[in-house]
């Protein structure tokens, strides 16, 4: 999928812009602070509804400004759509088409995006509670059920977890055992996707490190022996729970489930937060978003759009020049910022268009 022009109004500090992007690389290239991941940003709001920035919509509206209306249109098998999303500090609305988007069915898939930002590396180091939030939103990318069971089991959690405050007994069982039921769909659809990722991961590590260090990933349930249970995820889940009970009882709260579990990184054998240099960390996060749209092109059967922020301060130059063979081989577009267009080699692309910004200024 390509986006062949995106309208911006009064979002961030970008002032009102109209681009028609090129097909393979853009590259948006400007001083700090000027307005490039915004724009970055701007897309990843129209391909999920959700920034990777801040989680309120009036954030996003220009400062004095009342509203932002972002437009992108899409072009997928010949067919081009126009995906419109109005913020202000109400919330969100999408339109497609023109038509209003109640469903996420009427949304999902036309826009689909990979993104790698500086910030996304601390999730190696960072609290389990970041890598499930990256591993949530790359399952539902790939996956427009998984929001709605995952949806079902905080509510569950949630209900759960006041009886447990009340100490209330007498629905309590069931509410463990729908607690149980969705969960186990969650983690499945983990499992299934870590398990699809995996040697994709592998390959572009490879690939963007040059070496041929050994990288795994693995899914790390709290309090829960998953061991040869593949086929029994719901009584492994059931035995955490009973395990846990006495003192789930005493604070109050569910201790075991999907809503605690982690995702463990891999390098040569050992954990890649205690072990990995700041570069190898660098290129795992950067390899897993490779694979992410590997994953994501053989699903939906057309190239996801890949947004790199700040390239330049992320990576070395030989992994830089990795990663830009890795970009050139695919009929993929990419929008990528650097504080320098020397940090890119554009005479070794082709179809490309290069954008300065200055102050939230685009200029061609
Ligand atoms: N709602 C808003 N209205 C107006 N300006 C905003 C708003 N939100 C953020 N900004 C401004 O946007 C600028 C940040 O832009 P952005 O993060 O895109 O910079 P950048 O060019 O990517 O810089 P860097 O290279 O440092 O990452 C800051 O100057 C910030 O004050």
């Amino acid at each position: 999928m390509k986006l062949n022009k995106i309208y911006l109004q009064s979002f961030r500090n970008l002032q009102e812009t109209m681009l028609m992007p090129a097909q393979h690389f853009n590259i948006f290239y400007g001083n700090n602070g000027q307005g490039k991941t915004n724009l970055l940003e701007s897309i990843f709001i129209m391909a999920t509804m959700k920034s990777f920035k801040t989680a309120r919509s009036s954030d996003l509206v220009r400062w004095g400004a009342i509203s932002s209306l972002l437009k992108g249109w899409v072009e997928r098998d010949g067919v081009t759509r126009e995906i419109a999303v109005f913020l202000d500090n109400q919330g969100k609305k999408i339109r497609v088409d023109q038509k209003a988007v109640t469903r996420i069915d009427d949304f999902f898939g036309h826009l689909n995006v990979v993104v790698f930002t500086p910030e996304e590396v601390n999730m190696v180091k960072g609290l389990p509670e970041l890598r499930r939030k990256y591993l949530d939103r790359a399952v539902f990318s790939s996956d427009i059920t998984y929001l709605s069971v995952y949806h079902a089991y905080s509510k569950i959690l949630k209900n759960r977890n006041m009886l447990l405050k009340r100490g209330e007994k007498a629905s309590f069982d069931i509410w463990t055992e729908k607690l149980v039921e969705q969960g186990k769909n969650i983690i499945l659809s983990r499992l299934a996707y870590l398990d699809a990722l995996r040697d994709l991961l592998k390959r572009f590590y490879r690939e963007i490190s040059g070496n041929e260090e050994a990288v795994d990933i693995s899914y790390r349930p709290y309090h829960m022996d998953l061991a040869d249970c593949r086929g029994d995820v719901a009584d492994a889940f059931a035995e955490a729970l009973a395990k846990t009970a006495t003192e789930e009882e005493r604070r109050g709260t569910t201790l075991a489930g999907p809503h605690r579990d982690d995702v463990e990184f891999i390098l040569n054998g050992r954990p890649l937060k205690q072990f990995g240099s700041q570069g190898q960390q660098k290129s795992y996060v950067l390899a897993l978003k490779m694979a992410e749209t590997e994953y994501l092109q053989k699903k939906f059967h057309s190239q996801p759009i890949f947004l790199l922020d700040d390239l330049s301060s992320e990576l070395d130059q030989e992994r830089k020049k990795n990663l830009m063979e890795f970009l050139k081989k695919r009929d993929m577009q990419v929008f990528i910022t650097t504080t320098s267009l020397q940090n890119i080699n554009v005479d070794e692309i082709e179809n490309y268009r290069t954008y300065r910004i200055e102050e939230g200024k685009v200029l061609h």
